[in-house]
């Protein structure tokens, strides 16, 4: 069921392609997200100064908010290479060493979801982090040895959408733990409007406020409907976005005027009609909604959450009055003893 226009985690390949091209290379062209940018700049400008590599990042937040594209700057203003992996792709230590051993001095190594390392893994990266030693196991059983090779100094760059889940050990060993937060609309009218330049489409301000004010907070959303509703006006109209053309092509590929999609609205729907406002288990939301809980506990139910829409309590998730206001529905009151919103 998952929404392909504001599911933040969703991107094809065609879709990957555009992305890279609308990727902002430099510190100054990246729009919001100001402390971090500012701590960043120190901490490159300080390598820079020194003639050494970056120190370890770990940048944490929801999908879409730009970790990706905080490793290529890292790696562009460093003049540095970046390779690209993630945790689920490393299965076995081999797979790491065979990454590590192609790295060159100062090069960006970027972990996607550093939260799925397995074990194994994660314990041939501590050397590599710490004194960029890389300890191989040649052989098997009882001839089985370890060497140890010293490697040129990297920076890893990790990204996770669970901070919760990183293990101790390997967050202490970053220099900078950075957190994206989702942006604002003012911030997200100004990455339309730099997306629209890059991709050649006429957007008057007005046009770019509304799709800005649909993206959830989320720049890789508000890439993906600026590219809808540019479909939506070469198709129907003369090619240029208005505010009345930007909310007619959002109204008809479904996204509503909080952006919210179908997914949301299901959830959101599940937990007020089918499950009474709750409090109801994550799984139990999850199933009623055809989605993985992973998918709706990191995609969907940050923003609801932040939208006060739902809230997390020790006994489950619950529907806000937010909720029942947006859609449309009279809120429940609730029977005596009734477990709901303000337990826990
Ligand atoms: N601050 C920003 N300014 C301009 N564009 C941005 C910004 N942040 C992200 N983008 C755009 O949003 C898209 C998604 O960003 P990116 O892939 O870096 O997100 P991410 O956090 O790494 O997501 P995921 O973890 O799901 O891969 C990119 O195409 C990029 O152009």
């Amino acid at each position: 069921m998952r929404d392909e226009f504001t599911d933040p985690g969703v991107s094809s390949e065609v879709e990957e392609s555009v992305e890279a091209g609308l990727r902002p290379r430099a510190l100054d062209e990246f729009v919001g997200q100001r402390e971090l940018k500012e701590h960043l700049s120190i901490v490159l400008e300080a390598a820079r100064k020194r003639g050494q590599a970056v120190d370890h990042l770990l940048f944490a937040g929801p999908p879409g908010l730009g970790k990706t594209t905080l490793a290529g700057i890292v790696a562009t203003e460093m003049q540095s290479h970046l390779h690209v992996t993630s945790g689920p792709a490393l299965e076995r230590a081999g797979d790491l060493a065979a990454i590590l051993t192609k790295l060159e001095e100062g090069d960006v190594l970027f972990v996607d979801e550093i939260h799925r390392l397995s074990r194994a893994v994660e314990e041939i990266l501590y050397p590599a982090m710490e004194d960029f030693q890389l300890d191989i196991v040649v052989g098997k059983g009882p001839a089985a040895s370890s060497i140890r090779l010293t490697m040129p100094p990297f920076t890893l760059v990790g990204a996770t959408t669970r901070t919760g889940m990183i293990t101790g050990p390997l967050r202490d060993r970053f220099g900078l733990v950075a957190r994206l937060d989702y942006y604002d609309d003012e911030e997200l009218q100004a990455i339309v409007t730099r997306a629209s330049g890059i991709l050649d489409v006429i957007v008057d301000d007005e046009g770019a406020w509304e799709i800005a004010r649909r993206s959830r907070g989320t720049p890789r959303i508000a890439n993906r409907l600026l590219r809808r509703v540019r479909d939506f006006a070469e198709v129907r109209h003369d090619g240029s976005i208005t505010a009345e053309i930007a909310r007619e092509g959002l109204r008809l590929f479904g996204v509503d005027d909080l952006g919210l999609d179908k997914v949301d609205r299901a959830i959101l729907s599940a937990m007020c009609e089918q499950f009474n406002g709750g409090p109801v288990g994550l799984s139990t939301v999850a199933i009623s909604v055809g989605e993985q809980p992973d998918t709706v506990e990191d995609v969907y139910e940050p923003f609801l959450i932040q939208q006060g829409m739902i809230a997390r309590t020790p006994r489950g998730r619950v529907a806000m009055p937010a909720a029942y206001h947006h859609l449309g529905l009279a809120q429940p009151t609730p029977r005596p003893g009734q477990p709901g919103l303000f337990d826990g």
